[in-house]
């Protein structure tokens, strides 16, 4: 049987770390030097994240829920700059960066990399970008990544978008992607799921009780989907 995984009210506490949660899952722990208390990026982030007035969107759903094919359509009408997180870890394994084993390791079961990583490769993009839209699609995947994004850049998301997808429907789409990732498999979509359930859910919770959050029915054509995005954009836009 198949569930939605909508609750906004998890089990699990959104105040811990990730690296208990994950490993409450019964993963291995991929050991980074990165603590939130011992940063080794710039901690507040550039000064010039604050003068160039940023809006930032952080785009979340479950594996397959539609992320980045909605991303492609905001980018196409609003001209935002898309950040995929997944895909800048992808590039970095394909670029054979230090740590490129443990990145595809950690991918191939299902399990998050650390934020150290992740956010110093968003920070990056964002910083050589000249755009002042950002859409981030797929981060933060947890509260640790949550909270490690808003120390280091020193930003918060304007907006919050949630695809919620019922997980059968996000497990069809991820086996009929044809991209050949190695995680498009139904024993790390299973784990991905589970993964999003307990540290994704969470996140989710903490930007709706912010009234940040625009949680959108991802079940529908692409089209469809896309004209409950539109209005979200278009007031700020004026399109
Ligand atoms: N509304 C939709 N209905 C059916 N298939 C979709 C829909 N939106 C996206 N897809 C397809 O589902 C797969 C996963 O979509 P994607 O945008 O990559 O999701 P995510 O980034 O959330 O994992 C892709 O093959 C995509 O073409
Ligand atoms: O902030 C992130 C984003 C992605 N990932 C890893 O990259 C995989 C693929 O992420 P992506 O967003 O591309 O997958 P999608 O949800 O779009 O299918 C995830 O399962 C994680 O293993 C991660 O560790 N941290
Ligand atoms: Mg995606």
């Amino acid at each position: 049987m198949w569930r939605r995984v909508t609750s906004l009210s998890p089990v699990i506490s959104t105040s811990k770390p990730t690296s208990l949660d994950q490993a409450a899952l019964g993963f291995k722990i991929w050991r980074s030097s990165f603590s939130t208390e011992t940063p080794t990026l710039v901690k507040d982030g550039p000064t010039s994240f604050k003068e160039r007035n940023l809006f930032i969107t952080f785009v979340l759903g479950g594996p397959g829920s539609g992320k980045g094919t909605q991303c492609h359509k905001i980018v196409e009408t609003f001209g935002f700059k898309h950040l995929s997180a997944g895909e800048l870890l992808r590039r970095e394994i394909e670029s054979n960066s230090e740590q490129w084993s443990q990145m595809l390791n950690t991918i191939k079961e299902g399990r998050i990399v650390p934020s150290e990583v992740t956010v110093k490769l968003i920070q990056q993009e964002m910083e050589s970008s000249d755009s002042n839209k950002f859409l981030i699609d797929g981060f933060p995947r947890t509260e640790e990544n949550r909270i490690a994004f808003e120390k280091f850049t020193g930003l918060e998301p304007n907006v919050v978008l949630f695809f919620d997808c019922p997980e059968e429907e996000m497990v069809k789409r991820v086996l009929n992607r044809n991209e050949g990732r190695v995680d498009d498999n139904i024993d790390t979509v299973k784990k991905r799921l589970k993964v999003f359930e307990i540290l994704n859910l969470p996140v989710i919770d903490y930007y709706s009780k912010r009234g940040k959050l625009h949680k959108i029915n991802a079940v529908g054509t692409e089209d469809e989907i896309f004209e409950k995005v539109r209005p979200i954009f278009s007031a700020c836009a004026g399109k």
